[in-house]
């Protein structure tokens, strides 16, 4: 297994020549913020080569091994749509369940909903979009019937005790239509939490977005729903990631997902491509001050066994950095 350098955090962000900002001097961004990796999901999911169920699972223990909060596992979703998926349940299974670990899996309708809790799903995670063409591409359904979808997984989740959580799609731009309105993005999502969902995270699915884009979608959302109940989900296509994230923390956002080693990209989402690398949101919130409870080096080490794994070079700046010191 390929190893991470030991660099510590507080050192490599001295070596950057960044001064920690106190949140009480800056104010608006906040103290802690939680980051949902999604690197065994989304990152994975767009891989041409079927990855070893084993690598799979030993990437998530390695990522349980770093403190996040919450691993978004696998997908139960028609592997004839999504062949890098199928072995859902042997990795939902096969893993190490840390106490305190939130480790969701994506459900797109009642069956896959049913199929996760039987395997012992604690958490869900639905999925929608601001775009109708990119709806129908991704899940084969109109914006409407996909919320009569979602209805029907919360309603069996709220008799299961199980918590729901929402994604939008193409809030800062679609691969089949464009330009996707703000009061589009606040009306679906405004929807999505209604219905029951505790939490939004809202898709910037191939990347186009830059902060003033993100200002302005995240303005209309917030006239809707709560901050506290938003997150951020930004792939880096554009290399707007970083800045794209910055912004929503500085409007008071507070859970942001992002993937190991950047790896990511939707398979209906042309020219979709890695998510905003975990390494680099880690590292930016270190020299901010911003607490997140991650293992730096360990997350290093689970961005190197999984690149190594997949022969690939790591997307994640930081990484790339620290392999030279
Ligand atoms: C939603 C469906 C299932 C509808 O698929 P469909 O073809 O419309 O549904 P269907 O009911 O006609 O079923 C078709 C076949 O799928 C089977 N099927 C039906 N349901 C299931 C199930 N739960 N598990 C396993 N199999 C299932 C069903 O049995 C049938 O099999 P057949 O009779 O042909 O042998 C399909 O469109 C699908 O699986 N889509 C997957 C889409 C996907 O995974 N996209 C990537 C994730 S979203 C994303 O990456 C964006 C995100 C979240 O990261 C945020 C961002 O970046 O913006």
């Amino acid at each position: 297994m390929a190893t991470a350098r030991k660099v510590p955090l507080r050192r490599l962000v001295g070596l950057a020549s960044l001064r920690a900002v106190s949140t009480s001097s800056v104010g608006t961004f906040p103290k802690r913020v939680k980051i949902v990796e999604v690197g065994p999901r989304d990152g994975l999911q767009n891989e041409k080569n079927i990855i070893p169920t084993p690598t799979k699972i030993k990437l998530i223990d390695m990522l349980s091994e770093t403190g996040l909060p919450v691993i978004e596992v696998t997908s139960f979703v028609s592997p004839k749509w999504v062949p890098q998926m199928a072995d859902h349940a042997e990795v939902l299974k096969g893993i190490q369940k840390f106490p305190g670990i939130n480790y969701p899996v994506l459900t797109p309708n009642l069956r896959a909903f049913q199929a996760a809790v039987a395997t012992g799903a604690k958490e869900v995670a639905v999925f929608g979009a601001a775009s109708e063409l990119f709806t129908k591409k991704n899940i084969n359904c109109s914006i409407d019937e996909s919320f009569q979808r979602i209805d029907e997984i919360l309603k069996a989740a709220r008799a299961a005790n199980i918590p729901v959580r929402a994604y939008v799609s193409c809030v800062l731009g679609c691969p089949y239509e464009g330009k996707i309105s703000p009061a589009k993005v606040a009306e679906v999502t405004k929807k999505m939490y209604s219905m029951g969902c505790y939490e939004v995270s809202l898709g910037d699915t191939i990347g186009v977005g830059t902060p003033g884009l993100m200002k302005a979608m995240l303005s209309a959302v917030m006239q809707e729903v709560p901050v506290a109940a938003l997150a951020v989900h930004c792939h880096d296509t554009y290399g707007q990631a970083l800045a794209n994230t910055l912004m929503a923390l500085q409007m008071g956002v507070s859970v942001v997902d992002s993937s190991v080693a950047g790896l990511g990209g939707c398979p209906f989402a042309q020219g979709a491509s890695g998510n905003l690398a975990t390494e680099d949101l880690v590292y930016m919130l270190a020299g901010m001050g911003i607490d997140t409870g991650v293992n730096f080096q360990k997350l290093l080490e689970a961005g190197a066994f999984i690149c190594q794994a997949l022969n690939r070079k790591t997307s994640s700046r930081v990484a790339q950095a620290t392999c030279k010191l």
